[in-house]
């Protein structure tokens, strides 16, 4: 099997708080995975227990190779973020990469340096920079090594619109060379452009993990008809027992393998001309919404 990842049963305590129940999941190559829940769902905790940052109780494989708490087998092909990257303040960027990277990376720094658009800083102090050139600089140092498994916490804290962009671009070319992504993030729209596969989180419990297309797809779908007769639409739609969306539109919600073509069956019957059909895309927010609630 081609998993970087393996993730069995985890199983975290803080004193009599149980904050994560049985967490299986695997990442395969050059798969970027995104890691979503809500404020203290657990996601910072699978993050440290990977990293044996944390003692948790369960099997962490990276690689093949066990990970155990304190011990970094495995680990060294693992690049990370989480939370705050440990800068030192009177070194320059630069000097933290060139500190890190290996022989054999140390070439391509310049590159990384230009892929996150950090020329212009990166040769100055760190304690003078704001907290999205910080972050650069951390997501920089998770990747100079070039490793085959990357773990980002909320990467895009902090950065400004270019700059994500440039990250996005950054993170899906890497995966396409191979490298495997785990990424929380609360930007779900953000994660809806980048990850391959969703793992959903709920107070410490797995409740979907699958990937980003088959989420969304069978997800609630959203129709928008324009009609000759909207109020008649309404009504039709109404009797047949679809569910109408509040407003002025003819707007249906459909529900898990329901298709549109009997509420257009309906309407056309009933010789109300369908001038056109919209269907709203799925966006992962509500999707991760009606999990979490459900
Ligand atoms: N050192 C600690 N001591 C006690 N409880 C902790 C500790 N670290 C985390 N927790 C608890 O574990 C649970 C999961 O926290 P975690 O930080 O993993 O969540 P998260 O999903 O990353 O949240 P966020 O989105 O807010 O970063 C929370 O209930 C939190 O209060």
């Amino acid at each position: 099997m081609n998993s970087v990842l393996s993730v069995q049963n985890l199983i975290k305590n803080f004193k009599s708080n149980q904050v994560l129940h049985n967490v299986t999941f695997n990442c395969k190559k050059g798969r970027i995975v995104g890691l979503i829940g809500a404020n203290g769902a657990g996601k910072t905790t699978i993050m440290k227990s990977i990293l044996g940052l944390v003692k948790s109780r369960g099997a962490i494989k990276i690689n093949g190779e066990t990970v155990h708490f304190n011990h970094a087998g495995g680990v060294d092909s693992v690049g990370a973020l989480i939370e705050y990257p440990g800068i030192y303040p009177y070194l320059t960027g630069k000097e933290h990469l060139n500190m890190l990277a290996t022989n054999e990376n140390k070439q391509a720094i310049s590159k990384l340096i230009s892929d996150l658009k950090m020329a212009g800083y990166i040769d100055k102090r760190a304690k003078n920079y704001s907290l999205g050139m910080r972050q650069k600089l951390g997501i920089a140092m998770a990747l100079v090594n070039h490793p085959d498994l990357v773990i980002l916490d909320e990467p895009m804290n902090g950065l400004d619109p270019q700059a994500t962009y440039d990250l996005r671009q950054l993170i899906l070319s890497r995966a396409q060379a191979g490298t495997t992504f785990l990424i929380s993030s609360h930007i779900l729209s953000e994660l809806q452009k980048l990850a391959n596969d969703v793992i959903v989180l709920d107070k410490g419990r797995i409740v979907r993990s699958t990937t980003m297309g088959e989420l969304l797809s069978k997800s609630l779908k959203r129709v928008i008809f324009k009609t000759s007769d909207d109020g008649r639409a309404k009504s039709i739609l109404q009797a047949s027992g679809y569910h109408l969306e509040l407003g002025s539109q003819v707007k249906i919600t459909l529900k898990e393998g329901e298709g549109i073509e009997e509420a257009v069956k309906q309407l056309t019957r009933r010789n109300v001309l369908i001038e056109d059909i919209v269907q709203e895309n799925n966006d992962l927010e509500k999707v991760v919404l009606n999990l979490i609630k459900g």
